[in-house]
């Protein structure tokens, strides 16, 4: 059986993303592909990666244009998520890659975003644990941000563990410009961008802030705080992330290792490379793939936990296509075999 999958944003960099995906996926057909003011023009004027699906129209975001698809893709600014989900039926299948269904505090959304907080879906991080119970036969998915999900996998496992302690973890993380979406922003042209880095959101105002500690209290069964740090790399895909912790009395590097390597020795997707190699984002981009690896900083008493992930890929396409999969009943790797692209 082939499921219908409709794909909202199909002129974004997020819905571009499905649709490379889905293009490929064995049980999938890619049915209404619709965004707002590119409706009426061919796919291939805007995604013209795409050629495969280069001659598809693109329609306006109207429930009865979705009507009719096992599986709704929403990759929509979030808000225009919200309430176009909010008119779809209970049956269909809706994955959202916006922060709309992320958050489970409504306080925590109030401080964050603008908007009422629309509630709150199962959250798309199938390697967090109880996340694939929390999937499968799922009718509502919230995709995770790209930061989360980098950064809670390479967190989770020494929260979960105890091995560090919950209120002294420090994050910075550097992004790629697609990670703000396709619309025009002059501090990402190119002669702004290109030939350096700049830091932004600073001072714990990012609004991937709660979500992180949300997903890092989900882990460790107790609240979490965390100082983060965003960045802009010139680099139009990837997220390498550097989180420190401070360790828990006594803790050595073969226990934290232990525990790393007990949560995500069976993972399809996530590597805890061998001991002396790093993450970096050219060994994910393209992929579904995200790469850990961590050290023990003895002299300042420190975990330090290094992940690269594709903002695109495992950050928001792949990560709602493998839910997508698990939520189906399908193999949760379908569609999801490619390798990264170097160099
Ligand atoms: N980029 C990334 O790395 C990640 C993105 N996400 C989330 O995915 C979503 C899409 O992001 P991204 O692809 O980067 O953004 P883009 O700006 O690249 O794309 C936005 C898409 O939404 C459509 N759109 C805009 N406004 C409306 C509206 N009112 N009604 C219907 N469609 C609308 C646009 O259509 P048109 O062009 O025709 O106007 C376009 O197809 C966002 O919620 C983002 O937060 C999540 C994780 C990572
Ligand atoms: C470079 C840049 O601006 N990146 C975006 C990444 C956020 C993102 O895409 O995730 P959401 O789904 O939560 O929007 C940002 O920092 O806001």
């Amino acid at each position: 059986m082939s499921y219908r999958v409709a794909v909202s944003g199909a002129s974004g960099y997020a819905g571009g993303e499905v649709l490379r995906l889905l293009a490929a996926h064995p049980e999938v057909e890619v049915g209404a592909v619709t965004a707002h003011s590119s409706a009426g023009e061919r796919l291939g004027a805007v995604q013209p990666h795409l050629h495969a699906l280069a001659d598809r129209t693109i329609e306006d975001t109207t429930a009865e244009v979705l009507a009719g698809h096992d599986v709704v893709l929403l990759a929509l600014p979030h808000g225009a998520s919200g309430e176009i989900a909010a008119q779809l039926g209970e049956d269909v299948l809706v994955i959202d890659a916006a922060a709309d269904h992320r958050l489970e505090s409504s306080a925590d959304w109030d401080a964050f975003y603008d908007g009422a907080h629309q509630g709150t879906w199962p959250y798309g991080l199938p390697e967090l644990p109880g996340g694939r119970d929390r999937l499968r036969g799922t009718r509502r998915v919230a995709v995770p941000g790209c930061y989360p999900t980098t950064i809670l996998l390479g967190l989770a496992p020494a929260v979960a563990s105890g091995l560090v302690e919950r209120e002294d973890i420090v994050i910075v993380a550097a992004t790629g410009t697609s990670g703000a979406g396709k619309s025009l922003k002059p501090h990402l042209l190119a002669s702004e961008v290109s030939g350096g880095m700049s830091p932004y959101g600073v001072g714990g105002v990012h609004r991937h802030t709660p979500e992180i500690e949300q997903g890092l209290r989900a882990a460790a069964g107790a609240d979490v705080q965390v100082s983060f740090t965003p960045t802009l790399a010139p680099m139009s895909r990837g997220i390498l992330a550097t989180s420190t912790a401070k360790l828990a009395p006594g803790t050595t590097a073969e226990q934290l290792r232990a525990a790393y390597a007990a949560q995500y020795d069976a993972e399809p997707f996530v590597h805890l490379l061998p001991e002396g190699q790093w993450p970096a984002t050219k060994q994910v981009v393209g992929s579904n793939h995200i790469t850990v690896q961590l050290a023990v900083d003895e002299h300042a008493g420190r975990a330090v936990v290094v992940s690269a992930s594709d903002n695109l890929t495992k950050g928001t396409a792949g990560g709602a296509v493998q839910s997508m999969n698990l939520a189906l009943g399908l193999d949760e790797t379908a569609g999801l075999d490619m390798m990264g692209v170097a160099p």
